[in-house]
């Protein structure tokens, strides 16, 4: 008998995006005969996709390449560029807790043009199904001023969730990473202090501005309420990661799945890891730029830098009605 005709299933229909890629440009200077690089990369709404020379293509692949951290995007010959996907958008759930998206990620709203409507917004988001729970992560939405707004426009249920760890080591870690890209920066200490003989912080430096906690929330609790806030204890992950994680789950509303039972420290690492990793059978632990060895900072900034943050943090606790313990 005939082997049955092979029927191909017809392609998924693409969802035009609603939000593209669009360059912005520096002054119009002409470099080498083209036009003066892109100052800057955005997504809007506008509907079309940038037209882009050549040459611009190259400098859009640079940009992303720099400024994308793992976006994925489509250079077409006809010079129209998509981005496609971000690293960053949506973390799928874990096995335990099984809810794939509907549909591949496109961007993350802190990037998206303020142009964009929250319907719009709204739209890059996959859908989402009944009984499933649609997650996003990304680090600096808790420190961009216009994110909590933005969120809010889009769904006032949105769930929110922090991790937290003592501002200080929070700064140290910070710096450690910069370093491992660019060797060349100054020491922390001197990047910490305004005017070290005084001994003036400088609350400009990203690294210290961040870990100002209290701020930052009083940013968000003009737009979400307390209780749809979660601040996970950075050091607790580490310590006892299914606590911690117990936590994370009681407040999605997920059966407790996740236990002691999916972790082990391991020796090496210094750091617990997962038993099994999602799909495999194999251990997995976070990978090599996570639980980086710090430099030695001089104790007397560490002890400055304590004195600095610790009422903020005593803000911070009482706001969130936990007692993180930063400053024993
Ligand atoms: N299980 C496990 N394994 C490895 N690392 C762990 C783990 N749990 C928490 N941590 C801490 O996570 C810190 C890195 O997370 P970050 O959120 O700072 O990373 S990133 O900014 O998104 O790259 C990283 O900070 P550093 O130690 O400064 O590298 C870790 O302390």
């Amino acid at each position: 008998m005939p082997p049955p005709p092979r029927v191909s299933s017809p392609p998924r229909p693409r969802t035009p995006a609603a939000c593209q890629v669009s360059s912005h440009y520096g002054p119009r200077r002409r470099r080498g005969g083209f036009r003066a690089p892109l100052s800057s990369l955005a997504l809007d709404c506008r509907g079309d996709e940038a037209e882009l020379t050549r040459e611009e293509r190259n400098l859009v692949r640079r940009l992303l390449r720099r400024w994308g951290r793992g976006r994925r995007y489509r250079a077409e010959s006809g010079g129209q560029v998509t981005v496609d996907e971000t690293s960053a958008w949506p973390r799928r759930p874990s096995r335990p807790h099984p809810a794939p998206p509907a549909r591949p990620p496109r961007a993350d709203l802190k990037d998206v043009s303020s142009e964009c409507s929250a319907q719009q917004r709204g739209e890059l988001m996959p859908k989402t199904l009944e009984g499933q729970i649609t997650m996003e992560k990304t680090p600096s939405y808790f420190v961009t001023r216009e994110a909590p707004a933005r969120i809010a426009a889009m769904s006032r249920d949105t769930k929110l969730i922090v991790v937290v760890r003592d501002p200080v080591t929070r700064a140290i870690s910070d710096y450690t990473q910069t370093l491992s890209k660019k060797p060349d920066i100054p020491s922390f200490e001197s990047l910490t202090f305004k005017n070290r003989t005084t001994g003036l912080i400088d609350t400009s430096w990203s690294a210290i501005q961040i870990g100002i906690y209290a701020k930052h929330l009083d940013n968000w609790l003009q737009f979400f309420p307390m209780r749809q806030i979660l601040f996970v204890s950075g050091e607790r992950l580490i310590s006892d990661p299914a606590g911690e994680l117990g936590r994370v789950q009681d407040f999605l509303g997920l059966k407790r799945i996740i236990t002691d039972k999916h972790f082990y420290f391991n020796q090496t690492k210094g750091f617990p890891c997962l038993k099994k990793a999602e799909g495999s059978s194999k251990p997995h632990c976070l990978g090599k730029t996570k639980g980086r060895t710090h430099p030695n900072i001089d104790p007397e900034v560490v002890q400055r830098l304590r004195d600095f943050y610790r009422p903020f943090n005593m803000k911070f606790y009482q706001m969130t009605g936990r007692f993180f313990g930063w400053d024993d």
